[in-house]
């Protein structure tokens, strides 16, 4: 007989079970974040029976339908969906359509569909590899500066080589053969989230932390979730019954401030003084991969506990992500942390 904490594991695949492990590595021997687990514990038991929704992605600055374009719009925003508060002034990007005013990874949402209704090819892997600077400074120019631009132009060039050399120019090939309820999002390296990262270099997401490597591919997962998500919102499943089990967290600069405010990550004085203070964190420092690697594992905790507190709870890493990044909306006061980076 397979015992409980099996099925969980199996559940889970190898990609999270070995980005868990990895975090917790990292947790171990960490220096300046730790998980208070009385904390972690409380959290769980009050929002044990809550009843947790996933995102639709239903706002304007989305495509209404589930189809092979609205897959392609995904990917497309994904490889931009990073960085949108200003590392000088800290303002973040803001952008208008349709009248209403949209902020920070919103805003970026708003401006490339506002370029696809203008007749911007954006869809287009042969446009996106020659795509120029001023061409996409004007996609983006709205009520402020969108930050790292010639980092959001390099990869968009990228994406549009490796589209016209292996996906026949489309981003939804990159989604096998687009049968509802059959795709995977991991699947022996051949996965949707496995050949963002294998194909596309700037989707890799991984960073070194003594002699531990730890992958979060955070925009790649972020990806499938919202094409899973989108596609349930309209009564459709595009994956296999349970591919979005192997999903973690989404390791941002939203998370880690939540979990810190609520007191799940505690941070000692010199990191809580940087990010209070607005100082950059430096990509790939011992501060920042903390941060990310200890959201990680308290967001698998937290799961785990839940389902402790109710057996028959079915929660998994999208609610959680969902329940943890609404909570963040609500707190205007916090800073979270600053790190000039393309994954998040
Ligand atoms: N973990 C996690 N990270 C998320 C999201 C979302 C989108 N949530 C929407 C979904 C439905 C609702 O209507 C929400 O509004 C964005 N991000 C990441 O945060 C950063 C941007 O932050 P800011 O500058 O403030 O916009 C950036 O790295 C972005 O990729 C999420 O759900 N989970």
């Amino acid at each position: 007989m397979v015992s409980k904490e099996k099925r969980i594991e199996f559940k889970k695949g190898a990609f999270r079970e070995e980005l868990n492990k990895d975090a917790e590595k990292i947790m171990n021997v960490a220096e300046y974040v730790s998980i208070n687990n009385k904390a972690l514990l409380d959290f769980a038991k009050n929002n044990a029976f809550s009843k947790v929704s996933l995102p639709k992605w239903d706002l304007p600055v989305f495509p209404e339908k589930a189809n092979k374009a609205t897959i392609s719009f995904i990917i497309l925003g994904n490889t931009q969906n990073f960085a949108f508060t200003d590392f000088i002034t800290k303002q973040k990007y803001v952008a208008e359509y349709k009248g209403s005013d949209y902020v920070g990874a919103m805003g970026m949402w708003a401006s490339i569909k506002k370029a696809i209704e203008r007749g911007v090819p954006l869809l287009d892997g042969e446009f996106l590899s020659t795509i120029s600077y001023k061409e996409l400074e004007e996609i983006y120019n709205s009520k402020s500066k969108i930050p790292m631009l010639q980092e959001r132009l390099d990869i968009l060039n990228e994406v549009g080589n490796v589209l016209c050399k292996k996906y026949d120019g489309k981003f939804y090939n990159i989604l096998k053969g687009y049968e509802l309820g059959k795709e995977m999002m991991f699947d022996n390296g051949k996965g949707f989230v496995e050949l963002l990262v294998s194909d596309f270099p700037s989707f890799r997401d991984e960073s070194d932390y003594k002699e531990i490597k730890i992958k979060f591919d955070k925009r790649a997962q972020l990806t499938a979730a919202m094409t899973f998500e989108k596609f349930l919102g309209l009564g459709k499943n595009i994956f296999k019954q349970g591919e979005e089990e192997k999903l973690s967290v989404f390791a941002d600069y939203e998370l880690p401030k939540v979990l810190n405010s609520i007191g799940i990550l505690n941070y000692n004085e010199s990191l809580s003084n940087d990010i209070n203070n607005g100082v950059l964190l430096k990509s790939g420092s011992k501060e920042e991969v903390e941060l990310r690697a200890a959201t990680i594992l308290a967001a698998d905790r937290i799961e785990e506990e839940i389902k402790r507190f109710n057996k028959s709870s079915k929660i998994n890493q999208l609610g959680i992500d969902y329940l943890l990044w609404s909570a963040g909306r609500q707190i205007k006061t916090a800073n979270h942390h600053l790190t000039i980076t393309t994954a998040y």
